[in-house]
Parts: C-alpha cells; sequence; structure tokens
C-alpha cells in the first residue's frame, strides 16, 4: 500500500470498536481508520451505571472465560488486573414454581454425569428414562440445518427439553428453541451425536466437566471487569488515535462508486471509503443498502427485545434468601420473569457490604409487550414473582429499569446458509465492504470480538 487507505468502520459497539483498534494496530500508518457511531457513546449494547459504590449493567454482565478473544483483548489494553472470576455457587432452574438446583456435571442442561440426573427432583422417573434413550437411540443424519427443539426432544426428549434445555438457552438467546437453529448455536451438539452415536456418550468422552472432590469449589466460567464491562470499551476507546471517533452521526446511505464508497451521514455530510467493516445489526446494515435486494432476508430475521431491572436492597430487607447466584425459569412456570441474578454474589465487588443487588429480566419472545410497561409496572412484576421464593419485606432503595428494543436477534432454522449467500453476493456486489457483530456469527461478546479481528484480516488482505 502507498498511499493511506481510507477504512471506514460503522457502529461502535464492542465488534466496531476491536476492529477500529486492531486496523490501528495492524494496518499502522497505511491506513486512515474512521468510526461512525450513532449514538452519542460508544460500547453499543455494553452499558454499566455506577451509582452509591453499586456498578450497575444494563446490558451483558460478563464473557465465556473458555472464548479467549474478550480477555485478551482486555488484556491488550492495559486491564488485565481488572479481570474478576464470577463467583461460584449453587444456579437454580424455577420448574413449576419451585426452584431446583441445577444438576451438576451438566453441560447446557446435557448429562455427563448420570448420578445427579437420577437425583433430581428436576424429572420425573419417565423423563428420566427418556433422557436414557439417548444412550441407544439410533443417530439420525440430515443434510439440512434443524432446530434446537426438534434435535433435543428427539434424543433427550420433551422433559429435559423444558425443564432444563430450553430455559438455560433461553438466558442466553431470549427465543424460542422451536425456531432456533443447531448449525448456528451449538454444530457441536450434531457433530457428537453423529461420531459417538449418543450426546451424552460424547460430553461423557469429550469435555472435562469434571468430578468435584467434597468440599472443592465449582470452577468459574465467566469474567468481568472491576468497574463494570464499560471499563473495556473505555480502555479501547482511550487506545484509538485522537480524531478517530465521530460520534452522535448516523450512517444513512451507502453508495458504491468507481473503486471506492460514498457514505451518507446524517448530518448531511458524505464519507470516502476504500473499505467499510458493518458492525451494525443486520437490519440495520441492510437499511443502508436498501438498493440491493439480496439483503432482503434480513428483514425477515428478527430480533427479540428483552428488558431487566437491577433493584437495590438493604440486606435486611430481604428475610428469606436463598444461597446462590441465580435462577433461570421454565416456560411452565406462572413466573413472568425469565431469570434473575443475585448480582451482590455472583459479582461480589459490584455492591457494598451490607446491600443486596438483584436483577429480574423480563420478555419472553410470547411477553414482548412487557417491555414497554412502565418502570413501576416492571418493578412490581419482578418482586411478585421474587416474593414466590425469598421473602422481600421493603421496596428496594433503587431500581433501573433498561429496556433493549430489537436486540437479541435470532439465529433461525437455515441462519448460516442465508448468511454465506448474502456475504457472497455482498463481497461481488460490494467488494471490500464486511459484515460484524451479534448478528451474524455468534452473539457472546468474544464472539463480536472475533468478528470484528476477522473483519480486520479481510480488509488488510482486500487493500493490499
Ligand atoms: C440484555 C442483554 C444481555 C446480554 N448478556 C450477555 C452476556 O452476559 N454475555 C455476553 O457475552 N453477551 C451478552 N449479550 C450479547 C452482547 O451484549 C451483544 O451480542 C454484543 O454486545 C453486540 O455487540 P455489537 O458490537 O455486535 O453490537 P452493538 O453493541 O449493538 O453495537 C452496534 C452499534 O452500532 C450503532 N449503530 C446502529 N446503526 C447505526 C448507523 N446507522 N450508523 C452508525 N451507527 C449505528 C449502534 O448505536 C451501536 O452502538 C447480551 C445482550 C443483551 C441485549
Ligand atoms: C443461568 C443464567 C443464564 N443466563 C442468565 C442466567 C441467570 C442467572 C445468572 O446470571 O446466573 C442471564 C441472562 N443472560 C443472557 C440473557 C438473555 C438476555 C436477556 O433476557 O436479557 C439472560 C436472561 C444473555 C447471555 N448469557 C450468556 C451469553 C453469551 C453466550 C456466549 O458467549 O456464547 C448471553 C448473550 C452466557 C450464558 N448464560 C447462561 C449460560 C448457561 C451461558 C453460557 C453458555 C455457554 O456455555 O456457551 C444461562
Amino acid at each position: 500500500m502507498t498511499e493511506q487507505k481510507r477504512v471506514v468502520v460503522i457502529g461502535g459497539g464492542i465488534a466496531g470498536l476491536t476492529a477500529a483498534y486492531r486496523l490501528q494496530q495492524n494496518g499502522a500508518q497505511d491506513v486512515n481508520v474512521q468510526l461512525v457511531e450513532a449514538s452519542e457513546r460508544l460500547g453499543g449494547k455494553i452499558q454499566t451505571v455506577r451509582k452509591d459504590g453499586f456498578t450497575i449493567e444494563r446490558g451483558p454482565d460478563s464473557f465465556l472465560a473458555r472464548k479467549e478473544s474478550a480477555t485478551r483483548l482486555a488484556n491488550d489494553v492495559g486491564l488485565k488486573d481488572k479481570l474478576t472470576p464470577n463467583g461460584t455457587g449453587q444456579s437454580y432452574i424455577l420448574v413449576n414454581n419451585k426452584l431446583h438446583p441445577m444438576p451438576s456435571g451438566s453441560y447446557m442442561g446435557i448429562p455427563t454425569r448420570i448420578r445427579p440426573f437420577l437425583f433430581s427432583g428436576l424429572f420425573s422417573p419417565l423423563g428420566k428414562a427418556r433422557a436414557a434413550m439417548d444412550l441407544i437411540k439410533s443417530t439420525k443424519s440430515v443434510d439440512e440445518d434443524q432446530s434446537l427443539g426438534l434435535f433435543f426432544r428427539r434424543r433427550l426428549g420433551n422433559q429435559v427439553v423444558e425443564n432444563l434445555i430450553e430455559p438455560l438457552l433461553s438466558g442466553i438467546y431470549a427465543g424460542s428453541i422451536d425456531e432456533l437453529s443447531l448449525e448456528a448455536t451449538f454444530p457441536h451438539f450434531y457433530d457428537l451425536e453423529q461420531e459417538h452415536g449418543s450426546l451424552i456418550k460424547g460430553l461423557r468422552k469429550t469435555t472435562t466437566v469434571s468430578k468435584r472432590k467434597k468440599g472443592e469449589k465449582k470452577p468459574s466460567m465467566f469474567r468481568t471487569l472491576q468497574g463494570g464491562l464499560e471499563s473495556l470499551v473505555e480502555a479501547v476507546e482511550s487506545k484509538l488515535e485522537p480524531g478517530t471517533v465521530l460520534k452522535g452521526t448516523k450512517v444513512d446511505h451507502i453508495e458504491r462508486k468507481q473503486d471506492h464508497y460514498h457514505i451518507m451521514l446524517s448530518d448531511g455530510s458524505v464519507m470516502e471509503a476504500d473499505s467499510i467493516i458493518m458492525a451494525v445489526p443486520h437490519f440495520a446494515a441492510q437499511r443502508m443498502l436498501s438498493q440491493y435486494d439480496f439483503l432482503e432476508p434480513f428483514k425477515e430475521t428478527n430480533a427479540t427485545s428483552v428488558a431487566n431491572v437491577a433493584m437495590a436492597f438493604d440486606e435486611s430487607a430481604i428475610k428469606k434468601d436463598i444461597d446462590g447466584t441465580g435462577f433461570v425459569v421454565s416456560r411452565n412456570s406462572d413466573f413472568r420473569i425469565t431469570a434473575c441474578t443475585w448480582t451482590h454474589k455472583k459479582w461480589p465487588n459490584s455492591t457494598p457490604d451490607g446491600k443486596v443487588l438483584l436483577r429480574c429480566y423480563v420478555g419472553k419472545p410470547t411477553d414482548q409487550e412487557v417491555v414497554d410497561y412502565s418502570d413501576e409496572e416492571i418493578v412490581e412484576i419482578a418482586l411478585k414473582d421474587l416474593n414466590q421464593t425469598m421473602n422481600i419485606t421493603e421496596k428496594p432503595e433503587f431500581s433501573i429499569v433498561t429496556r433493549w428494543h430489537d436486540s437479541m436477534p435470532q439465529y433461525k432454522v437455515g441462519h448460516k446458509d442465508r448468511l454465506n449467500g448474502i456475504e457472497e453476493q455482498l463481497q461481488r456486489e460490494l467488494p471490500g465492504v464486511y459484515l460484524a457483530g451479534g448478528s451474524y456469527r455468534g452473539i457472546g461478546l468474544p464472539d463480536c470480538i472475533d468478528q470484528g479481528e476477522a473483519a480486520v484480516a479481510k480488509v488488510l488482505n482486500y487493500l493490499s
């Protein structure tokens, strides 16, 4: 590359931020990087509120440690000392209005050890027998994608799906298990079935969910940063060269010119680019390129809305507590909340001594209207549900409600094929334009970071 090439990153969530940062690190003086963000702040769904000594997450509260890119990014921007593992404790599933401990030795709800399942109150003897059929049931190879629901129901039966797998998956994708794609979410499970003839056998052979000795602590799976996840956003932003970021400016439209692109901005100006990373949700990407039919399938990919409420209490307000870090709710319960995190136990640093911080989630796929209830109504719903298992005698000292509209993209059956098709066309019609972020190839923060980094590699390859 001789003259400086102009790369524009659209969207300042974690995918776009990572892309801009890595471009400046790896592309050095050969590229000029601009990041355009519609809102007045960076971070997108990562948003931390620091109030009265509490650290409160409005969006994600942590990332999975085994997906390494988030830890690596945190290390690279100087936050190594701030990485914090979750406090481990019992987590629960609420089934038929009663809390049941998550059976130990399970991976995403699939047994890798038989004993904890045999003794779990989550399933009837018939349900347990049906799950054990997985050990002998013939495998079914299919050429096409299938829903998570179909796959797991066939292997393990309805009860294990409804009382364990479904609530856990809802706590990740906030969607309907009978619509979500196996290939786009957990392709690994299909491979296990094919290779080992059984999910349980396959997992027992390949996972390291080892038996713990008595008194030995559960390993912690998640990480956050002291001061909240927004400190990652702040640290990455501080590493960007001055003048890189344009906030409060929306990209309205993109047009291809001979060998470069024109990017129409909401302030009426036009930005020129040789290459573009679109780190925005799929529906925003589609709108920017609405003249191209091949992005139309993105219009059909919906994203569900969710809301959550963080509630701070004095310890004394909780008369009957539960020893644990959180629970998810099965669909066969009367509860309207979908999950609750005992944040003060999962993240002890988040809460001052003597206080309690609970975070409840609402917005089942079949209960989307609750997201637009008033703050007071959402608090009331959360307290009413919590009081069925706990005894909370006072109103919260304060509460913070966050609504996330169209924020959980649904990877429906066929997602991967549709996306591959769109990206092929994109390469043909708009060379040098790439997609990255939670709408595409993984919703977790590390997946979004991976996609930002992968897009950088593609851009640098394209420009050379
Ligand atoms: C409530 C909730 C809880 C979650 N919990 C977890 C968790 O615990 N762990 C985990 O790993 N993941 C979690 N996730 C998922 C994770 O937060 C997201 O997948 C991830 O943050 C998405 O990052 P992104 O950069 O792809 O997109 P976003 O964060 O959505 O960023 C996109 C950015 O693009 C901007 N933008 C949009 N349109 C335009 C435009 N036209 N022009 C310019 N800019 C534009 C937006 O303003 C935004 O800043 C959670 C998500 C939600 C909603
Ligand atoms: C038990 C529980 C879960 N999730 C949650 C609980 C409640 C109690 C608690 O906080 O402990 C909370 C939660 N986390 C997430 C949601 C959905 C969004 C919402 O409703 O706000 C909800 C309701 C997103 C998520 N929660 C998680 C992700 C990231 C997943 C990833 O990186 O692939 C997201 C978007 C992580 C998560 N979340 C869960 C599991 C088993 C995993 C790891 C999955 C794995 O091992 O691959 C279940």
